[in-house]
């Protein structure tokens, strides 16, 4: 009798080391896709890792997409980069946790894509009809590479730190055993509020509704006036 073949593996660990960052020390994991996507080629994932992880059930976990404009120019079009520090030091309030960085830049369309459905939203279009006007999905993720980082580290099952009814959904239909969600809620400002918005009434978002007004607490809004 034949062996059953082995699993298709669609990343592979490569690397690591230790990365101090101003919200604690994390142990930075590279993992690479196996096959190149058509249109961003091979990608290298990252998974953060703050604390003993190894074997515990419900551990916080940050599934994250890739956001150049929000995280590294400090765009305030978005909440990205504010959900990523939450997420980061929400971990290290906690002990223990793992945030997922995947490249999956704009909703998994990619950069260039992203800046064309950035420049139809400056003429009026939200981000849902963008991308439609591109002939692109609403959203373009998949996960499958989540199962296979988190059985590297011996996670039996995790608390998503998410407000994305969808990205749960997609995971737990790939095997992640999800206990529960812990919600990624940011302040808005003025110029990511109608974004926002869209993630709550088209995109099912769980996320508090402040109508078309940013609260005044906001840093961007705050910016904004400056
Ligand atoms: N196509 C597109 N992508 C965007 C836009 N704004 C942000 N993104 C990307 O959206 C991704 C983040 O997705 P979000 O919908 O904000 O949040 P989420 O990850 O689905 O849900 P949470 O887990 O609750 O944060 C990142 O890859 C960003 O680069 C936009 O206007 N258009
Ligand atoms: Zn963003």
């Amino acid at each position: 009798m034949s062996a059953s073949p082995e699993p298709t593996r669609h990343s592979e660990w490569l690397a690591y080391t230790d990365l101090p960052t101003t919200h604690g020390v994390f142990a930075m994991h590279i993992f690479r896709t196996t096959l190149p996507d058509p249109t961003q080629g091979f990608q290298e994932h990252v998974a953060l890792v703050h604390g003993q992880v190894e074997g515990v059930a419900g551990l916080p976990v940050r599934v994250h997409s890739e956001c150049l404009t929000g995280e590294v120019f400090g765009s305030l079009k978005c909440d990205c980069r504010d959900q990523l520090d939450l997420a980061l030091s929400e971990i290290v309030r906690r002990g223990a946790g793992i945030v997922l960085y995947l490249r999956q830049e704009g909703r998994g369309i990619g950069l260039t894509n992203k800046v064309r459905a950035y420049h139809l939203q400056s003429r009026g279009h939200d981000t849902v009809d963008a991308n439609r006007l591109l002939g692109l999905p609403d959203d373009a993720r998949s996960y499958e590479m989540v199962p296979e980082m988190l059985a590297h580290f011996k996670v039996p099952s995790i608390q998503l730190m998410t407000n994305n009814p969808d990205k749960l959904a997609k995971l737990t239909a790939l095997g992640v055993k999800v206990d529960g969600c812990l919600p990624v809620i940011t302040q808005p400002n003025t110029h990511s509020i109608g974004y926002i918005k869209t993630k709550r009434q088209r995109m099912g978002h769980s996320l508090p509704d402040h109508g078309d007004k940013a609260p005044l607490a906001s840093v961007g809004a705050r910016l904004s006036e400056d």
